[in-house]
């Protein structure tokens, strides 16, 4: 560091674009502060990930009763009330876990919202100006709203987690993560929900037969789903909420959530002065995560990238960073195949090349119909695939699986995908037995 700073790297954000690489940074001693105007983990661990899936246990839970049903007896109603409580229980101190463990690496915590005001200076909340010798922006997104009247009366998804009870008649406009993940939680609680759809089907980036599997269940469920709903308005009347929608259509909720995806913080954060370049999706990066300003970096959700705006993605951008600046690396970044799931009850879940890109490419494919596999006949699965891809020597190039353990299954491959195991390599690799991992692996050949 130049000794006129105040840091070698300063980072703006407080989630895992900047506290996973800000811990080894300041480990492998470089002076090292973190500014958040937020709790500690930022969006996944408060109002994200963490919370969601701490919602969700119920839901898989109440599925699984009702598989078993013939071995075990009786219906398994959920308290939501008890489930909000027990979220918040969950994750009230994860916050305070981050900051222990970063100001025990010795990362400076700073408290506020940060401009920037030069290449190498940063204002918290107007008050005080540090410098450092390197940025880093790692400002997330917040949730888009719909440009349309009434837009003020829909709810987002924080605003859903913390509901102190489920309305009787929910809402959802979107067709993303958070419109089938949360569609499920309020209808295995109980909750008429109806999901209204931009196109003619939700969950784009991925294997729509799947996603079809998923949106048939959930239909049967007696989810509504509205498609080509060309939402236009929202009123209110009283404590009923008015979606006007398609052809001059109607329909009367309780409450409403818009689920219309999230866009990125790159307000009010001085990029204009500096001429920092960003679009409509996010900054924009050079293949080090580097802006057009040389001493400023950004990571996580908050960059115009083509991965997907998920943790693992900001967590490897993180500690990708830690690398550059720690000089354990001077290449570009090279991503893995990030894996994702959207946690529907069954999930789906995928990682790397899917089913579709397989036929345009010419590559093999494995299916496995779940239900087969005396594993997940334990617990009595009834629906469920898996669809693995591989190369001309058999080595895996990626997976999908819609299942009721489909995050699991999908986990366990990783290696194999990210290492580029050969045949030989896979039968290296011992799996606890009996469990999911050691049930998918048997399937790959
Ligand atoms: C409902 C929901 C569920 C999700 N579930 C999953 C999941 O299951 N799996 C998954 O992989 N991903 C999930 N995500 C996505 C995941 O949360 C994000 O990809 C992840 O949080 C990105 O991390 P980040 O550090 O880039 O941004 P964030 O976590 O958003 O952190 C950015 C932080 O910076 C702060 N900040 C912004 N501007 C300033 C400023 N100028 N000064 C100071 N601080 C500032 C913000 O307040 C925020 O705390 C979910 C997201 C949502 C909304
Ligand atoms: N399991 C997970 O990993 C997980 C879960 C939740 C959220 N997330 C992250 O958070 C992001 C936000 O989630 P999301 O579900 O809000 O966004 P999304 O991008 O997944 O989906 C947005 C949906 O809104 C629809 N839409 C856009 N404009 C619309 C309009 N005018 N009218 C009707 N529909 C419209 C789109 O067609 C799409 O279906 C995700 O993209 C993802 O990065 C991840």
């Amino acid at each position: 560091m130049t000794a006129n700073y105040d840091y070698d790297v300063l980072y703006i954000g407080g989630g895992h674009a900047a506290f996973d690489g800000a811990e080894p940074l300041a480990k492998s001693g470089q002076k090292v502060a973190l500014v958040t105007d937020d709790l500690l983990g930022g969006t996944c661990t408060n109002r994200g990930c963490n919370a969601k899936i701490t919602l969700d246990e119920p839901v898989t839970l109440q599925r699984q009763v009702e598989r078993m049903q013939g071995l075990v007896h009786g219906e398994l109603k959920i308290d939501w009330p008890a489930v909000v409580a027990h979220k918040q229980a969950v994750i009230k101190d994860l916050p305070q876990g981050t900051e222990n463990k970063l100001k025990n690496a010795g990362v400076e915590l700073l408290k506020g919202h940060a401009t920037l005001t030069g290449a190498h200076t940063v204002n918290i909340s107007g008050q005080i100006e540090y410098s450092a010798d390197k940025i880093v922006l790692g400002t997330g997104q917040r949730p888009h709203r719909l440009a349309i009247p009434g837009s003020d009366l829909a709810h987002d998804s924080s605003e859903f987690m913390n509901l102190a009870e489920m309305p009787q008649n929910i809402a959802i406009v979107g067709g993303g993560y958070i419109s089938y993940e949360f569609a499920t939680i309020a209808n295995a609680v109980g909750a008429n929900v109806t999901v209204f759809l931009h196109g003619d089907h939700g969950l784009r980036n991925f294997y729509q037969p799947f996603v079809k599997q998923v949106t048939t269940d959930l239909n049967k469920r007696g989810v509504k789903f509205i498609k080509n709903a060309n939402v236009n308005k929202f009123s209110q009347n009283n404590q009923k909420f008015t979606v006007y929608y398609g052809n001059n259509e109607t329909a009367e909720f309780d409450w409403l959530l818009d689920a219309t995806g999230r866009i990125p913080n790159v307000e009010n954060l001085g990029l204009d002065d500096l001429g920092i370049k960003y679009n409509e999706h996010g900054i924009e990066v050079n293949d080090h995560l580097q802006t057009n300003v040389s001493s400023i970096y950004a990571a996580g959700d908050v960059l115009d990238k083509s991965q997907p705006k998920l943790t693992p993605t900001a967590t490897y951008e993180s500690y990708y960073l830690y690398q550059l600046f720690s000089g354990k690396t001077t290449g570009a970044i090279k991503y893995p195949a990030i894996p994702t799931t959207v946690y529907t009850s069954p999930r789906i879940a995928q990682v790397g090349v899917s089913p579709t890109q397989a036929k345009s490419k010419g590559l093999s494919v494995i299916e496995n119909h779940i239900p087969d596999d005396w594993y997940r006949q334990i617990d009595q699965e009834t629906q469920g695939d898996r669809i693995l891809v591989f190369d001309q020597e058999h080595h895996l190039q990626g997976v999908t699986e819609v299942s009721d353990k489909a995050e699991d299954a999908v986990n366990t491959y990783l290696p194999a995908i990210v290492s580029g195991y050969d045949d030989n390599d896979m039968w290296q690799m011992a799996h606890i037995f009996p469990s999911v991992g050691a049930s998918a692996w048997h399937k790959i050949r």
